[in-house]
Formats: C-alpha cells, structure tokens, sequence
C-alpha cells in the first residue's frame, strides 16, 4: 500500500516530478495536483464504471465512450480531492496519509478545493452535455455522497462509516449505464450492490492493519471502536453476503456460465482469505500476532476479486453473448 501518489516509482512519475506548476504554492509539483485525484484507487472505481457501460446492451460511440470515462475518471478524482481538503488536519497525523499534498506543506488548502469545485463541475457538466441529465445527476450525487456525506459527517462519526459511505464508490457502474442507455436496469442495479457490499471487506481488512493510525486521528472505524475480533467477523459475513449477491446475475438470467464459474471460483477465494483473517493468530483482544499478514492478503485479495469479476462480467456479456 502506498502513501503518496502510487506513481512513485514509475519512469512516468519521474518526469512529472520534474514538472513544476510554476506561481502555483511554490512548490506543487504537477505529481502533486494527480496525487490530490487519488489515481491509484480511482483506477478501479473508473474500471467499474467502464464495465457498466460495457455491458449495456447499446454502445455509445468511441468519442462519446471516452468522455464517459474521463468525466467519471475526473469526477471521482475531484471527489478525492475533496476528501484530501476536508481531512487535511487527520491526514498529518496518520502515518499512511502524511506525506499527502496537502498535510506535506506542498499545496495550500484553498487551492486543493478550488481545484476539486472546478473539477466536479466540469465533469458533472460535460457528461450531461455528452450523454444525459441522468447520469449526470448520478455523477453528481456521487461526488456529493463521497466528498460530504462521507468525508464531513460519516467517516467522523460512526463506525458503520465506510457501510453507508460505500455507496459512493459503487456508483460508477450505474453512471456508465445511465449515459450509454438513458435509464437504468436491473444489472447495473446488481452491479452497485456488488460494489457496495465489496466495500466493507475491502476496507475493513485494511482498517485491521491501519488501526493505529486511525485510533490516533481519533476516527471510529470499526476497530478502533468495536476492536479486531468484531472485525474479522464482519468481514467472514460481508464476505458470505457478497457471495451470495455476485451470483444474482446468474440468478436473473443477466449472463451464463462463464460468469457464474468466475463469480463461484472468485467467492470462494474471498471467504478463504476472510476465514484465513478471521483465524490469523491473535492475543485475547483480537489483535494479530502475525503482523495481520492474512488482513493485508485480504486487502490485495479484494482489488483482485473485483477487477476479475467485472472481468468475467464484460467477457460473458461482450464476447460470449
Ligand atoms: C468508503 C469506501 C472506501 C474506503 C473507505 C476505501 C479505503 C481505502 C483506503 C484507505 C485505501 C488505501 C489508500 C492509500 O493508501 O492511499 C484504499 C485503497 C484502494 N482502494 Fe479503496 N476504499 C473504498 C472504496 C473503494 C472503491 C469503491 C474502490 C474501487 C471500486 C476502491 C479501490 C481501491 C484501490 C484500487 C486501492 C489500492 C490503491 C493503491 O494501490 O495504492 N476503494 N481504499
Ligand atoms: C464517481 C465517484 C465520485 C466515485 C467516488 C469513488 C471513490 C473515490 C470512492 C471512495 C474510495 C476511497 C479512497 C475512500 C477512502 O476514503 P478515506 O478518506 O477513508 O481514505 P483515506 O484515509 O485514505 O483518505
């Protein structure tokens, strides 16, 4: 897990930190203003919100497909960027999120949310421009959703923060849809509720491991206020809930066998690591006692689950229909 950018190592970052943003807050470099869009995490979410419009059963044309995916690509950056502003004081006390523009003295605040307004505007504007009010209201709400319903309320306030405030994330399939189709339907319905429910194991198998930082910036993720043991259990049963809902394409007649292998295989690999979390060795309190190696395989595990089922999705519904 990285705490910067994730372009760090990268001939591509190389160069960009090169790039100074010359009479912007002295020393922003332009690495730094895609470090505030969170490029890592929203390469899935823009991945999800690709499959969604995919599988639709209409395409849009190429230049129309590809401003799709840049409004949801710099929507959910913006969103991000929105995030890193609101959570500047507890991102310079976690560990993870020190070195971040913002807490790292490189780019003022003032800057990050103006950059982050203009970007949530454009993008909800040129989708709407692009394809239509639908999906970008959906857009929009999903910004809203996860730059002020999570960042300024939930994440500080109650341990089913990341429950509820991972609506926000499984938005994109729905958006991709909605542009490409004008309405919505029963898949891209299924495909938020796979999203939404990925959440909780995804971050909660990270949140076992990131437990300290959290506790010291005084945020009640589930941990920190109910303790690893409820966790690692939660996790199992997210874990069994998800399973069952990443087969109702199958169910519905959505899709056929390759789906359904895929999904079948990629579940049980999911409850394997979620059990293999839930017996990690550990003291009285739940706590690991192997540096949560299964939480941290867990994490890795959960980017993959997600990447390869809507993988299977697109394979099934694309190529093999
Ligand atoms: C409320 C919902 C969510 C929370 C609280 C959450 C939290 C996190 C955190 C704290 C990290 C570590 C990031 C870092 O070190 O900078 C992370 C990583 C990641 N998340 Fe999530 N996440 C959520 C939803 C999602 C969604 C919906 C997606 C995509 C569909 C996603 C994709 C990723 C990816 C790809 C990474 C790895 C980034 C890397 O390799 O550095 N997350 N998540
Ligand atoms: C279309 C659209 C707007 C989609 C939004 C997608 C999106 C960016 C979802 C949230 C993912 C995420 C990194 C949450 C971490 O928040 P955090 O603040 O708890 O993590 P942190 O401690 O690393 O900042």
């Amino acid at each position: 897990m990285q705490a910067s950018s994730g372009l760090s190592a990268s001939p591509l970052a190389r160069f960009l930190g090169t790039l100074r943003v010359e009479g912007q807050d002295g020393d922003a470099a332009l690495q730094d203003w895609i470090a505030l869009l969170k490029p890592r995490v929203i390469s899935l979410v823009v991945f999800t919100g690709l499959a969604g419009m995919a599988v639709a059963p209409k395409w849009p044309s190429v230049p129309v497909g590809l401003v799709i995916i840049a409004c949801i690509c710099i929507g959910a950056g913006a969103a991000g960027a929105i995030n890193m502003w609101y959570d500047r004081d507890i991102d310079a006390i976690m560990k993870r999120t020190q070195v971040r523009p913002v807490p790292g003295g490189r780019v003022e605040p003032i800057s990050v949310l103006v950059y982050a307004v203009v970007l949530s505007v454009a993008s909800v504007v040129l989708l709407w421009l692009a394809t239509n009010l639908l999906a970008a209201g959906i857009l929009a709400f999903s910004i809203f959703f996860y730059g002020v319903i999570y960042t300024m309320w939930l994440k500080r306030s109650t341990s089913q923060n990341i429950v509820i405030g991972g609506a926000a994330g499984a938005f994109p399939p729905m958006i991709g849809w909605a542009a490409t189709m004008g309405s919505l339907d029963v898949l891209p319905v299924v495909m938020f509720a796979i999203v939404f429910l990925w959440t909780p194991p995804h971050f909660w198998s990270l949140s076992l491991y990131a437990c300290k930082d959290y506790e010291s910036a005084g945020i009640p993720m589930l941990p920190v206020v109910k303790g690893a043991r409820h966790t690692r259990w939660q996790i199992v049963i997210y874990t069994f809930i998800l399973g069952a809902v990443s087969l109702v394409p199958s169910v519905v007649g959505q899709c056929g066998w390759f789906y359904t292998v895929c999904a079948s295989l990629l579940d049980l690999g999911f409850i394997y690591y979620g059990l293999r979390v839930l017996f990690d060795k550990q003291d009285d309190k739940g706590n690991s006692l192997t540096k949560d190696k299964p939480a941290r395989h867990a994490f890795r595990y959960s980017l993959a689950y997600l990447f390869f089922l809507f993988c299977g999705l697109l394979i099934d519904r694309v190529l093999l229909a």
